[in-house]
């Protein structure tokens, strides 16, 4: 009899629990990290389940039927996503962005929209609101996000192509129910709407052009993302990279493209834009050319773990502050307390792994156990 071979791939991360410093009055407005980097986006991911099986990101042999996903009560509840997006409002945060697995599973989201959008900055503001989806239950959804006061979606998709796209997903999910996911969520106001494309070189680069000649005209940003080594389960290799340069080259080659400057500091993605108007393109380029030096990015996992990149080996328990912590007999702490152990946790952060990717420092976290892109949310 076969025995079934079980990698280690639970959700048991390395965590602790931050310490609450003893003068919580003298936390920072805006704490930098030790690179100087101060806080600015905050990515939410609201739940670790997906209906689609991507081969770079949920392995089917792995996410398979034996996998344990977390349970209810281990994920934060919207109030306890709220209270922690508040606290990181007064921290620098002026972005927030929904993610998973596949958000759109995580029942009533909407009403998480409606309750972040109430939130304010220190001046006043709502904090600009964003979702990462498949795009696979767009069409029923497009319309109650916008009405809950969604800013805009990202949309991913690996091709055009319906065969090409099915054997990417590894569910059988047509592209064209992507793509009216998309158009409903133009038709509902949440624009600009972006749409994101893994580039594995040999799987799915046959699809760039198609997909740049698809949205070329429409309003919609198409990015290219490279493939990269997130978490230990996807079997990455260097050699199915396809550098963005070659993508830019590929596409110059037909349509003339030039850069454009960035909107903003800290910024994923190089944007481009065609000579002949008919909008921009961006592309992110996290394995050959590293955009660490401005990363203002933290990551709240659906359980409440805080991760400062997205190759970390460790997590900081904010669940634990939140609802308190019997096993250390550690009880609920205060939104003082909790803004105070947050801006020492962001203070201390010194992560920069894309940089450090073929660095000694970078081989030894590859080798370490990492979190995987569906727990985190990319
Ligand atoms: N290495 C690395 N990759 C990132 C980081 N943030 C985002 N990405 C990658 O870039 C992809 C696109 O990011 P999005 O979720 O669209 O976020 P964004 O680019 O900040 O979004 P916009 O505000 O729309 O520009 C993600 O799926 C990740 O694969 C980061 O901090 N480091
Ligand atoms: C983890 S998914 C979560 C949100 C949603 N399920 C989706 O696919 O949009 C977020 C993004 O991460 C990207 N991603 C996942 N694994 C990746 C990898 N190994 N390299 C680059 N991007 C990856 C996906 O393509 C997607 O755009
Ligand atoms: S990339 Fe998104 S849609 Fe694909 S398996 Fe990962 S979480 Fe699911
Ligand atoms: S690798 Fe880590 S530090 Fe660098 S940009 Fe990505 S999330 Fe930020």
């Amino acid at each position: 009899m076969s025995e079934r071979i079980i990698p280690i791939v639970d959700h048991h991360y390395a965590t602790s629990v931050p310490s609450v410093p003893a003068d919580t009055g003298s936390a920072p407005q805006q704490p930098t990290d030790r690179f100087h980097r101060p806080l600015h986006d905050l990515r939410i991911s609201v739940t670790d389940r997906c209906n689609f099986r991507c081969t770079y990101c949920m392995p089917k042999e792995i996410f398979d039927k034996h996998y344990e996903f977390l349970s209810h009560a281990d994920l934060l509840s919207f109030e306890e996503i709220t209270r922690a997006a508040r606290i990181f409002m007064s921290l620098g945060v002026r972005k927030i962005r929904l993610t998973g697995g596949e958000p759109l599973l995580r029942k009533n989201l909407e009403r998480l929209v409606e309750m972040l959008h109430g939130l304010r900055t220190p001046e006043g503001l709502a904090p600009e609101l964003t979702l990462t989806t498949n795009g696979s239950i767009l069409a029923r959804k497009a319309t109650l996000l916008k009405e809950a006061r969604l800013d805009r979606v990202t949309v991913s998709l690996d091709a055009l192509d319906d065969a090409a796209f099915r054997q990417m997903n590894d569910v059988d999910f047509p592209v064209a129910e992507v793509l009216r996911g998309i158009d409903a969520a133009l038709a509902a106001g949440l624009g600009p709407v972006k749409v994101n494309m893994v580039v594995k070189r040999g799987t799915n680069d046959a699809q760039i052009l198609p997909m740049a000649e698809h949205f070329r005209g429409t309003g919609v940003v198409l990015r290219f993302i490279e493939y990269m080594d997130v978490g230990n389960t996807n079997g990455w290799r260097m050699d199915e990279v396809l550098p963005s340069q070659q993508v830019i080259d590929r596409i110059h080659a037909v349509h003339a493209l030039h850069p454009l400057e960035p909107h903003s500091a800290g910024e994923t993605a190089q944007r481009w834009a065609y000579d002949d108007g008919a909008g921009e393109i961006g592309v992110i380029s996290s394995v050959t050319r590293a955009f660490c030096g401005d990363c203002n990015r933290a990551r709240l996992s659906m359980e409440g773990k805080l991760y400062l990149c997205l190759f970390a080996t460790h997590g900081h328990d904010v669940r634990a502050l939140l609802r308190g912590d019997p096993r250390s007999g550690l009880a609920p702490v205060s939104d003082e307390q909790l803004r105070a152990a947050l801006a020492q946790v962001w203070t201390a952060r010194d992560d920069r792994y894309s940089l450090l990717r073929g660095t000694a420092a970078g081989l030894a976290q590859r080798a370490e156990r990492r979190v995987e892109m569906s727990y985190i949310g990319g």
